[in-house]
C-alpha cells in the first residue's frame, strides 16, 4: 500500500504543450503552509497564474523560460537540461496578488513552490549566480546543498527553496532531523515537501518520515519524480549505492526560520572526527 505521504507523478494535460506532473496543495495534503506543482511545457506553451494569498518561487528545473509579471520580463531564464549537471539554476520570486506567465523558450520543467505571502515582496528574479552552494557533511552522509532562497535572504515572507544532491552510498537529511514545533530558538516549524529526481532515472531512494512519538512512521522506496509530504518528523533519505539523488526542497510555517532539532539518539555522527 502506497504511504499517503508519496505522491507519484501523473501526468496530465492543463493546456496547449502544459502537463501536470506534480500537484500538492493544501486542499489535498495534510499541509497548511506549502505547495508545490511540478509542469513540463513544450516549446511555445504558455503557463499562466495569479497566486491571490501565496507568494510563488518559480524555479527553471530545466530548459528555458521566460517569465513575466506586471512590468517584469526575465527572458531565457534557466542554466541545464537536467539537473544532474549540478550547476545552480535560475529562479523567479513573485508575491500575493501577483500574475505571471512563464513561457517554454525550449522543452521545460519549472516547479512552481508555493506557501503564504505574509507580508508583501517585490518580484525579483533570484539569478543562478546568487545560489549559495554547501557541501555538507562527512564520511557517509555527503551532500550538496543549492541555497535557492534560504532564510538568510528576504525576498520572501515564508516561502523556503533548497535543493539537494547526495551520492550514491550516502544519506542526507541525516542524522535525522525535525522542524515541527514553532518553539524558537529550539526548533522552528517548517512543513516542507521533497521533490525527487534519480539519475539512472530507475533508481530509487529510502526515505523515512517518522515522528517520536511514531505516530507517523512511513518508511518509503522513493522513485523518480516522486513528492515526500513531511507534515511533521524526521525525514532522513538514504541513497542506494550506483545511483545520484536529488531533490527539490520547499518548506514553510509561521515563521521563516530554519532551526531543526536533531534526533538525539543519531546526534552523535556529527561528533566524529
Ligand atoms: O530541512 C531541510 C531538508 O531536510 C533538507 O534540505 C536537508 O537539510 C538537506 C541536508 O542537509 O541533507
Amino acid at each position: 500500500m502506497t504511504s499517503h505521504l508519496l505522491r507519484k507523478p501523473q501526468s496530465q494535460s492543463i493546456g496547449e504543450g502544459i502537463t501536470l506532473i506534480q500537484e500538492v496543495l493544501t486542499a489535498n495534503s495534510p499541509l497548511e503552509y506549502v505547495g508545490f506543482k511540478l509542469i513540463d511545457l513544450a516549446v511555445g506553451a504558455v503557463y499562466e497564474q495569479t497566486v491571490e494569498q501565496d507568494e510563488c518561487c518559480i524555479v527553471a528545473l530545466t530548459g528555458k523560460i521566460t517569465v513575466s509579471e506586471g512590468e517584469h520580463r526575465f527572458e531565457n531564464i534557466g542554466t541545464r537540461e537536467s539537473v544532474f549537471e549540478k550547476k545552480p539554476t535560475d529562479s523567479v520570486f513573485v508575491s500575493g496578488g501577483a500574475s505571471f506567465t512563464v513561457e517554454a523558450m525550449t522543452p521545460a520543467t519549472v516547479a512552481l513552490c508555493y506557501s503564504p505571502a505574509l507580508e508583501p515582496r517585490p518580484t525579483k528574479l533570484l539569478p543562478a549566480s546568487g545560489v549559495g552552494v554547501v557541501h555538507r557533511g562527512k564520511y557517509n552522509n555527503q551532500r550538496m546543498v543549492h541555497d535557492i532562497l534560504p532564510d538568510s535572504d528576504p525576498s520572501a515572507s515564508s516561502l523556503l527553496v533548497v535543493e539537494v544532491y547526495t551520492e550514491g552510498g550516502n544519506f542526507s537529511s541525516y542524522p535525522p532531523h525535525k522542524h515541527d514545533r514553532d518553539l524558537l530558538p529550539e526548533e522552528s516549524l517548517l512543513e516542507e515537501t521533497y521533490y525527487h529526481e534519480l539519475a539512472p532515472k530507475q533508481g530509487f531512494v529510502f526515505q523515512r518520515v517518522y515522528t517520536d512519538d511514531r505516530s507517523i512512521d512511513e518508511t518509503m522506496a522513493v522513485e523518480h519524480r516522486n513528492v515526500v509530504i513531511v507534515p511533521a518528523g524526521y525525514h532522513p533519505v538514504g541513497v542506494p549505492d550506483g545511483y545520484t539523488s536529488y531533490y527539490l526542497n520547499v518548506m514553510a510555517g509561521p515563521k521563516r526560520i530554519w532551526k531543526f532539532y536533531n534526533e538525539p539518539d543519531h546526534e552523535w555522527i556529527l561528533n566524529r572526527d
